[in-house]
């Protein structure tokens, strides 16, 4: 199995593009799922924000405010830096879960749909391809303004805090351009599908994990042989 990191700027479509490939039958994992997930109420992460951030971050509900504490950490770089220490560990922690149960069902490769992830950098070693979602900047800002009912101002400083889109799609191995309508999206979407569904990178770890373990039951044998026979 290989794995295929899909990301983008902030409403460049990178959701449009992980549902496009999920109907085609792709294994997605979605970063922002498990996001959403770890900081539940009954999650460590959950308590330690809560220690941290104080119970002004929740909700009457008592499940975390997102939109609060992202305007929070988004003007605090510190808290930003201390909310990732809680949440990056649980976070990784659920994706390799997912990546391992993905593997065992026998899927060739696995895309991870990781929004920060030429921000954060720590998954890129593990990917075999980088897709990047990108989308031209008026374009951006105008689906960005429009989805999230934020003023051109507001809009702009989120793109801002970002790395730019240009610099994403160098760092890429293929690239994705959604600044036209959903149906060229999708004609794109179909040529990257065939173009993972015909690789055979997926065989390299198959032949490294059959080697390992048969490595392994060979030594074992070889250990309890003598008090077998
Ligand atoms: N090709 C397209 N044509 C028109 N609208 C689009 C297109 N692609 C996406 N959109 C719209 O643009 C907005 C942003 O798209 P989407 O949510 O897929 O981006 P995203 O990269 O996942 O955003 P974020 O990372 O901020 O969650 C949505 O409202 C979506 O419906």
């Amino acid at each position: 199995m290989y794995l295929v990191g899909l990301t983008g700027g902030i409403a460049s479509g990178k959701s449009t593009v992980s549902a496009m490939l999920r109907e085609l039958g792709c294994p997605v994992i979605d970063a922002d799922l498990i996001a959403r997930q770890v900081v539940q109420p009954h999650c460590p992460a959950y308590r330690l924000i809560v220690k941290h951030f104080s119970r002004d971050v929740l909700l009457e509900s008592g499940e975390i405010d997102r939109e609060k504490l992202g305007a929070l950490i988004f003007t605090n770089p510190e808290k930003n830096r201390l909310l990732s220490t809680i949440t990056h560990p649980e976070i990784q922690r659920a994706m390799i879960k997912q990546v391992l149960q993905h593997f065992v069902l026998g899927h060739r490769y696995v895309i991870l749909d990781v929004p920060l992830l030429f921000e954060t950098r720590r998954l890129t070693r593990f990917l075999k391809h980088t897709v990047v979602v990108y989308c031209d900047p008026d374009t951006q800002l105008s689906r960005l303004m429009e989805r999230d009912s934020r003023s051109q101002d507001q809009a702009a400083l989120r793109i801002a805090a970002q790395i730019p889109l240009e610099e994403k799609v160098a760092q890429a191995n293929h690239v994705i351009d959604n600044s036209g309508s959903q149906e060229d999206t999708y004609r794109q979407v179909l040529k990257l599908h065939s173009r993972l569904e015909d690789s055979l990178d997926f065989l390299l770890v198959r032949a490294l994990v059959i080697a390992t373990a048969t490595g392994i039951g060979g030594l074992i044998f070889l250990l309890v042989k003598p008090f077998i026979f």
